[in-house]
């Protein structure tokens, strides 16, 4: 899709306030409904009307970080949108890093070639803006999702306290993605609804996700297995999963599509779950590393006959990075 907005009538909405300080990063308060109004008179057709959000990201990234300077900006992205990956948070994110990494907050070199990281304070700068952005498009997110997008590889969150950690085995995940459409902000406003109506039910659930969460980070920081051990490094990760899985059910967030994705991938000893908001969107299924090729494609075929897509992933990969000439 393609919008543009005069300068001037960009200027007249937000305010003139041309003292832009891109070194603090601030919500839009009072002026969210006139990002909303000058979204609004784009007519994004309803199909695609989810989009609305993410430019209102924009413009509030884009006028706070560069301020009102004219310029074209051009957004590609290949993660499939609103299935559960986190495409909201990658996008905040690679808004963010490439509109810093031309203020005067960062120092990348612009005649570098090829593509350059960012320095802490510059990476905790970036997450904090992207967080911003985020929270226009999903009202109220945790910031793991932008956090996990900035800093790359694992990350134990809780509650705004990060800590990045590497898993001592490589982890390789079959993604199923359902291609039920869902939105996130719904599915999360759900589950504090259940949380009000179920008060100790729910802080008993959230509990156990937390154990979870750090018997698995435990598991993946321990030292490395030998080959012997993999399989039991594995099969606790899956038991974990399972685990897992079994909450997200609790907190209404499954979905027949998802619990097709799980019976299928069971047949052939698989343990799956939801990932993102779920809702439907993408599923994970844990592939063992001594799972044969010939399994694979037939658990890949089974799921692509439910009209399901895969892919095969590695866990943990590189944060935020910038190229300023895609080129090289
Ligand atoms: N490439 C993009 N261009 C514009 N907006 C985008 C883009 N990618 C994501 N968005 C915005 O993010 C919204 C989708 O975010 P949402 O949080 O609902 O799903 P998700 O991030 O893909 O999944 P989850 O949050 O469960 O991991 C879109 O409706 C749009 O507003
Ligand atoms: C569902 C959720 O945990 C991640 C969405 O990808 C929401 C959040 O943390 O903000
Ligand atoms: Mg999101």
């Amino acid at each position: 899709m393609e919008f543009s907005w005069p300068i001037e009538k960009v200027k007249e909405v937000l305010g003139e306030s041309n003292n832009v300080d891109c070194s603090k990063p601030i919500s839009p308060g009072s002026l969210s409904s006139k990002l909303q109004a000058l979204v609004e008179e784009l007519n994004i057709p309803e199909a695609k009307i989810g989009l609305a959000s993410g430019v209102e990201a924009f413009l509030w990234l884009y006028t706070c970080i560069q301020g009102f300077k004219p310029a074209t900006v051009i957004f590609a992205s290949e993660l499939p949108i609103g299935s559960g990956l986190g495409s909201s948070a990658a996008y905040c994110v690679a808004l963010s890093g490439a509109l810093l990494a031309l203020s005067s907050s960062v120092k990348v070199d612009v005649s570098q070639q090829g593509w350059q990281g960012f320095e802490d304070d510059e990476l905790t700068l970036l997450n904090n803006w992207a967080f911003e952005g985020e929270k226009i498009i999903h009202g109220r997110p945790s910031g793991i999702d932008n956090t996990v997008s900035t800093y790359g590889n694992m990350i134990k969150f809780k509650s705004g306290n990060l800590t990045r950690i590497t898993s001592s085995l490589p982890l390789r995940m079959l993604i199923t993605n359902t291609k039920v459409g869902r939105n996130t902000k719904a599915l999360v406003a759900g589950v504090s609804e259940r949380a009000k109506r179920h008060h100790d039910v729910m802080t008993s659930v959230f509990s156990a996700v937390d154990s979870i969460s750090n018997e698995l980070s435990e598991i993946i920081q321990s030292p490395a297995p030998n080959d012997l051990a993999v399989t039991e490094f594995e099969e606790k990760v899956g038991e974990l999963m399972e685990m897992n899985q079994g909450l997200l059910q609790c907190m209404g967030v499954s979905h027949a599509s998802i619990e097709t994705v799980l019976r299928t991938t069971l047949k052939y000893k698989l343990t799956s779950k939801l990932t993102g908001a779920g809702g439907g969107g993408c599923v994970l299924t844990l592939l063992p590393t001594l799972l044969s090729a010939n399994v694979v494609d037939k658990v890949i075929a089974e799921l692509e006959s439910c009209g399901f897509q895969c892919l095969i992933a590695g866990i943990g990969g590189k944060g935020v990075q910038v190229c300023f000439n895609i080129s090289s």
